[in-house]
């Protein structure tokens, strides 16, 4: 199965264009999305960001207040890297049996839609790097318009990844968004049909590596439970010793 990391910068398009990938039926994988999951109440990610940030991080719902921890860590590069460090190992873990479910599956092709793969070192497990690019000022209108933001807090979002000309000068692939949406459904269809593996070879690299895949994501799945299973055993402890809930 071929691996394909799809990045770019904030408001580059990657959500963009992976939703033209999705319409060509292949499976994506997609960060920001695991990113939300992994952070729901009472699991490890949960319990370690409010004793990292503390109760002022959490809505009336006991959920994470999103906007208010963005608006600390695109302004703190100490506190973006606690938060990378509470939520990125759950992440990677849930990224990983995604893939080997989506192997299992014969897929041919699987889109790992990831902001940070190269801040986060993804890059080295993928075997295409697509950059979804554009001009450095048009990023900048485009995250204005759409998240409502004010210059310099739209900037400072920008600030908190590797430059786009940078990730540009480390992509296999580069579909530049910087024209009309049609233009870029061009080059994406393009991209596919050039790196799509036949059929015939992913049924051969299937039935070589199918028995080791499987048997990974029983592991991975079993420590999955266990770890969620002890993450509730200790926010119950922690409530029922003093009402400190999640604090420990
Ligand atoms: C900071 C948070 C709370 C902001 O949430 P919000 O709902 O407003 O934004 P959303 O999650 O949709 O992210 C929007 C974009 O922000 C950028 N971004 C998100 N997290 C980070 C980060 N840690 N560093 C740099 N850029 C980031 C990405 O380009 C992403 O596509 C959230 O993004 C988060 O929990 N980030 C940490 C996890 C992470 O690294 N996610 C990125 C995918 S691995
Ligand atoms: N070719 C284009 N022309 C004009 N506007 C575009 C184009 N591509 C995307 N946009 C707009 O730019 C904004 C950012 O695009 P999109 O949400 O796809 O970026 P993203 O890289 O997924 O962002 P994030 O990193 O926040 O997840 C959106 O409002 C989108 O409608």
């Amino acid at each position: 199965m071929l691996l394909i990391g799809l990045t770019g910068g904030i408001a580059t398009g990657k959500s963009s264009v992976s939703s033209i990938i999705s319409s060509m039926n292949l499976p994506i994988i997609d960060a920001d999305l695991l990113a939300r999951q992994v952070v729901e109440p009472n699991k490890p990610a949960y319990n370690s960001i409010l004793s990292t940030f503390g109760p002022s991080v959490l809505l009336p719902s006991g959920h994470i207040d999103r906007k208010k921890l963005a608006s600390i860590v695109f302004n703190d590069p100490v506190a973006r890297k606690k938060l990378n460090t509470a939520t990125h190992p759950d992440i990677r873990r849930e990224m990983l049996l995604l893939v080997l479910h989506h192997f299992l599956r014969l897929q041919r092709a699987c889109v790992l839609d990831t902001p940070l793969l190269f801040e986060a070192g993804l890059h080295k497990f993928v075997h295409e790097k697509v950059v979804v690019y554009c001009p450095e000022q048009t990023q900048l209108a485009r995250l204005i318009a759409r998240d409502n933001l004010t210059p310099t807090e739209a900037q400072s979002r920008i600030s908190s990844q590797m430059p786009i000309d940078q990730k540009r000068s480390l992509a296999s692939i580069l579909i530049d968004n910087s024209n009309s949406k049609e233009d870029t459904q061009k080059q994406v269809e393009q991209m596919v049909a050039r790196t799509l593996p036949s059929k015939f070879r992913t049924v051969i690299v299937w039935s070589l590596l199918c028995v080791p895949a499987a048997l990974l994501y029983g592991l991975v799945k079993g420590w999955e439970t266990c770890s969620g299973l002890w993450a509730r055993i200790r926010a119950r402890d922690s409530i029922r010793g003093g009402g400190r809930v999640h604090m420990d």
